[in-house]
Parts: structure tokens; C-alpha cells; sequence
């Protein structure tokens, strides 16, 4: 009997339940939630073995990360282990270019742009999306926002999961970026607060002082912001206003991701063939049985 006849005839059978053969089993997932639901299999052109892609974009401080973070938490990912997660976010900060002598120097004065599309490595970020689509391992770079550039011998894996948060001001903006996405969001805070918020994070978290942040925001970001980040706004299936304030909003962007992790075919057939069907990982979803073909 050939290995897939094996596996299909243990699928109908009671002992499956014992076979821990299938705990090593990568999950495969489509986006066909329901009958009635939004099928995404074909959204992106690839094929439906792949990673739900959401994009999160929004101005600078609106609360992107913050969303995210929310996300992962109602989803209980948060203090997962990372070969453990479901969900992973990804910062589009990761893929700032690396500059020139001369830019890092402006940059040290706070007199470059790096709200220009121009000062990112898209093509990197879609190697690299298209990466994870295709269900692979992949490794981001972690961004240092005091030198200004990616930091030498510091990056952190991402592996392979069933849902995939990419959360940048211009996430939105590159055509062939964009086309990946199944799901679209928006984080919608007024300027006033994200300039209020920008201020502080900045000078504490990001190594600049008051005049260098003002002045950026007043050169690059705000003329940026109105004409390469706000016009994407209308690429988002959601948008949220107040951004992570908005608990509703949150709440029912956690309901789908949670009702597509419940939906993930391969994971009820584990379930069912483990017996687990009664544990959740994620609140109300069977809990994924293998560790997906991640590393242990
Ligand atoms: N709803 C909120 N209320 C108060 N502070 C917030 C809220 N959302 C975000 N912040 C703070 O504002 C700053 C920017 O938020 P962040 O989520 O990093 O925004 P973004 O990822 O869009 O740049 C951070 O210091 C964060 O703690
Ligand atoms: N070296 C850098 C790189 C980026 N920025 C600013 O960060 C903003 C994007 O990050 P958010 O978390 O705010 O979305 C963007 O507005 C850049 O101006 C920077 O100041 N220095």
C-alpha cells in the first residue's frame, strides 16, 4: 500500500488516534473558511498551501505595532515560544535600505527621508514575503533606528505559521507587495495624536532629541505621510479609527483570524486523528498537534 493509502485509511480508522507518525506533519492550510465565507485561495496567485498574509499600514505612530501586538495577545501568541506561534508580525522597518556615506550622515541630522518609498528595499521585502508564502524559514534583519541602519549579525527567524502580520507606513504602497495580501487594515489615528505619540517614543525609545524629531516631522514625515502613505488608504478591506483604542474593531479582526485557525483543514484532520479536538490553542480552535515542520 502506497504511503498516501496508509495515511488515508488511518484517517477513517479509530486507532489514528495513537499514530504519532503525523505529529511531524506540516500543516496545510487553504483559505476556503466555509462554504459561505470568502474564499482567499486564489487572492495572491499562489496556491493555496500558503501563510494568511495581513498587511497593516497606517501613519507613523498610529498604533500599528500596538494592533499587532493586541492581535497576538487575544490570540493567545504572545508568549509563545517562536517555533510555537501561529501568528507572527513582521516589521516593515526591517527593510530600510542601507545608505550611502553620504545619506547616513543627513540621516545622523535628521535630514533625510525616510518616509520616501524610495528609502526601502522593497524588492528585499517581496523576496522575502514571497518566501514566506511559499512556506518557508526565513530570516529578518533587526533594524536599529539610532544608527540608523540594519544591525550587524542580528536578525530574528520566522517560521513558517499560519497567519502573517506585515505592519509599515507603506506597506500598502509597492504594487507588488500589496497584490500578496489577503486581508488589508488600516490604522486610522488622527495626526495630532500620532505626532503626540511620535514625540516622546523618539526621543526615548529611538536615541533623537526634541528639535531633530520636530523637524523631521515637519520636513519628511507630514509631506510623506499625505502623499504616499495616506492614498493607500484606500487599498484596505478594514480600517481602523483610534487604532489599538478600538476594541471592537480589534475584536472582530481577532474572531476571523481565529475562525480561519479553526478552519485550517489539515489542522482538524491532526485534531481528529490525535484526539485533541477538546484542546485549544487558540481560544475555541482545535490546538495545532505537530509543530509544523518547524525545527524543535
Ligand atoms: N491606544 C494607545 N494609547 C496610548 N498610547 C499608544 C496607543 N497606541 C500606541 N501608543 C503608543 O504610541 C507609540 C506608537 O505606537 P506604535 O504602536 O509603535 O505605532 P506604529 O507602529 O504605528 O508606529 C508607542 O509609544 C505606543 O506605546
Ligand atoms: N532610521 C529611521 C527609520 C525610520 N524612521 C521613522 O520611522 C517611521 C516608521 O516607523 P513607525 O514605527 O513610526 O511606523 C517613519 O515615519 C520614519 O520617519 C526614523 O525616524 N529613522
Amino acid at each position: 500500500m502506497s504511503m498516501s493509502g496508509f495515511l488515508q485509511k488511518c484517517r477513517a480508522s479509530a486507532y489514528c488516534g495513537v499514530l504519532k507518525i503525523r505529529k511531524s506533519y506540516r500543516p496545510i492550510h487553504t483559505y476556503k473558511m466555509a462554504d459561505k465565507s470568502t474564499d482567499y485561495s486564489t487572492a495572491n496567485g499562489f496556491e493555496s498551501k500558503t501563510p494568511f498574509l495581513i498587511g497593516v499600514a497606517g501613519g507613523t505612530a498610529s498604533g500599528k505595532s500596538t494592533v499587532c501586538q493586541r492581535i497576538m495577545e487575544k490570540l493567545g501568541q504572545q508568549h509563545k515560544e517562536q517555533t510555537e506561534r501561529r501568528v507572527v508580525c513582521i516589521s516593515q522597518d526591517s527593510f530600510y535600505r542601507t545608505l550611502t556615506p553620504s545619506e547616513r550622515l543627513r540621516a545622523e541630522r535628521g535630514q533625510f527621508n525616510f518616509d520616501h518609498p524610495d528609502a526601502f528595499d522593497d524588492k528585499k521585502l517581496l523576496a522575502i514575503l514571497k518566501d514566506i508564502l511559499a512556506g518557508k524559514k526565513v530570516e529578518i534583519p533587526e533594524y536599529d533606528y539610532i544608527t540608523n541602519s540594519i544591525s550587524p549579525n542580528r536578525s530574528h527567524t520566522i517560521y513558517p505559521a499560519d497567519v502573517v502580520l506585515i505592519e509599515g507606513i507603506l506597506v500598502f504602497y509597492f504594487p507588488e507587495v500589496r497584490e500578496l495580501f489577503h486581508m488589508k487594515l488600516f490604522v486610522d489615528t488622527d495626526s495630532d495624536t500620532r505626532l503626540a505619540r511620535r514625540v516622546p517614543r523618539d526621543i526615548m525609545e529611538r536615541g533623537r532629541d526634541l528639535e531633530q524629531v520636530l523637524n523631521q516631522y515637519m520636513n519628511f514625515v507630514k509631506p510623506a505621510f499625505e502623499e504616499f502613505c495616506l492614498p493607500t488608504k484606500k487599498f484596505a478591506d478594514v480600517i481602523i479609527p483610534r487604532g489599538a483604542d478600538n476594541l471592537v474593531a480589534i475584536d472582530l479582526i481577532v474572531q476571523h483570524i481565529s475562525d480561519y485557525l479553526k478552519r485550517s483543514p489539515v489542522d482538524k484532520t491532526i485534531a481528529l486523528e490525535l484526539g485533541l479536538s477538546s484542546q485549544s490553542s487558540v481560544p475555541g480552535s482545535p490546538q495545532r498537534a505537530g509543530k509544523g515542520g518547524r525545527p524543535h
